[in-house]
């Protein structure tokens, strides 16, 4: 029988209405003290504020870099990245379970640096122990079980702030939606302000009000689920969100007059007329790489190869999906992968040499090396699971009701309005609105 697990560590419940019941395997609840926040009906609510917020563990690793947010009163919102990029440590700063090296932290308006977890008002629920064998399951990274009980002793029955460590994350896909939907209704319910950790970016985008997606210690990008996935602010943060991956491709601007910029991939171009935007913006980097941003669903096939920007190609493979197939389109292009852009240097690690990337040949080819010349010198990329590595192909989406098939040929209207463009460093090339 599978039991509450706050209640199989016989810790505290959190204290949220609605919340406390939920059957989340494997955590626990840890500290929360007198309401310090204001009050709403019954509730306390709370904002949450970090202004330029550092911490380097003892050894040099510096886990979180100079991290900026506001958390409204009542809010959903998300940490999101992938292992190591610094979410459980800013969660535990908020909790007061790891000091801050350097920045502010503000528990509604309060100067919470030098408080106690007892005395933040927050409760917390972190992951499957298991998960990190250095930590206990009590502790989960080290809270003392004499702070959780003195916590409890001492607590008012709802938290200002609601902090979640990926707490679904002992369980396999299918029953996880379960839980996700049930925390995602109750936590709402209760209008608790929530700071929810996770990697999945299903999940962030179901949950959250907004989402913040870091990446080895930095804020990428802040926003709503909408502004973040249709207008990333970097290549990594389109990379990462979405399934299937977004389609990066290499490209190089040319202005061209009383046409527009000409975006150079190779063997085939698109044009964004002088009347987009983002026209001016590129005509400022003429002659250097950018890379265009196409999730498969932003491609359409057409017809006409003629009409508006098309980018075509040979069929490679179909994947059957039921309602659609997914293609894998052989159209001549690079693709690039975000793990190796943008990425910044992280000083208190010691940074071996790497050598340099040797220069594949052709336009495209050139640009990619110049993308990739700058992060070649920096770190190599670690894994993740939604980049999906370094592959050729465009992919794009088909109704699986037509009868295409490998090696047939097939043009596709791209989407401009649906093309986030990025600079080499992989940020984008025009403002990000928010
Ligand atoms: N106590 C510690 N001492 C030294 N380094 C640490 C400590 N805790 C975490 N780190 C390092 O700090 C970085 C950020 O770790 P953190 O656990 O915050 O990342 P995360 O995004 O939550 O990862 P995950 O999703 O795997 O839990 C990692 O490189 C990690 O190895």
């Amino acid at each position: 029988m599978r039991m509450n697990a706050v209640e199989a560590l016989g810790t505290e419940r959190c204290g949220v209405p609605g919340v406390d019941n939920l059957d989340l395997p494997d955590c626990t609840c840890v500290p929360r003290h007198k309401p310090g926040g204001r009050s709403v009906g019954e509730l306390h609510m709370s904002t949450v504020t970090l202004e330029s917020v550092s911490k380097v563990y003892p050894g040099g690793r510096r886990a979180v870099a100079d991290l900026s947010l506001t958390i409204a009163d009542g809010e959903f919102f998300v940490l999101l990245g992938p292992s190591g990029c610094g979410k459980s440590t800013t969660l535990r700063m908020v909790a007061g379970l790891e000091d801050i090296t350097s920045g502010g932290l503000w528990l509604d308006d309060r100067p919470a640096n030098g408080l106690t977890p007892r005395e933040r008002n927050v409760a917390m629920v972190f992951q499957n122990g298991a998960r990190y064998p250095h930590r206990t399951v009590c502790g989960g990274g080290g809270v003392p079980r004499e702070t959780a009980r003195t916590g409890s002793a001492e607590a008012g029955r709802e938290p200002a702030v609601l902090l979640m460590d990926e707490p679904p994350s002992g369980l396999d896909a299918a029953p996880r939606t379960v839980p996700r939907a049930e925390i995602g209704g109750r936590v709402r319910g209760a209008g608790v302000t929530t700071l929810y950790v996770t990697h999945d970016h299903v999940e962030a985008l179901a949950l959250a009000d907004r989402i913040a997606v870091l990446r080895d210690g930095f804020l990428e990008d802040v926003g709503t689920p909408t502004q973040i996935y249709e207008s990333p602010a970097t290549a990594f943060v389109a990379a990462f969100l979405g399934a299937p991956r977004i389609n990066l491709l290499s490209a190089v601007p040319e202005a061209v007059p009383g046409e527009g910029v000409v975006l150079d991939l190779g063997t085939q171009r698109l044009t964004v007329p002088w009347a987009d935007p983002r026209a001016e913006h590129l005509a400022g980097r003429h002659g250097e790489p950018v890379i265009l941003g196409l999730r498969p669903d932003a491609l359409r096939p057409t017809g006409d190869p003629h009409l508006g920007p098309v980018l075509s190609g040979h069929i490679r493979t179909l994947e059957f999906h039921g309602h659609e197939w997914l293609a894998h389109v052989d159209a001549d292009v690079t693709v690039v992968d975000a793990d190796a852009v943008g990425r910044r240097s992280r000083p208190a690690r010691a940074v071996a040499p790497q050598p340099v990337v040797p220069q594949p040949g052709g336009v495209a080819g050139r640009a990619l090396s110049m993308l990739l010349g700058g992060a070649a010198r920096r770190e190599p990329a670690e894994p993740s699971a939604h980049l999906g590595g370094h592959r050729p192909e465009l992919l794009a989406r088909l109704d699986s009701r037509v009868g295409f098939g490998p090696g047939m040929l097939v043009h596709l209207a791209v989407d401009l309005d649906r093309m986030p463009i990025f600079g080499g460093d992989g940020r984008r090339v025009d403002p990000v609105r928010r």
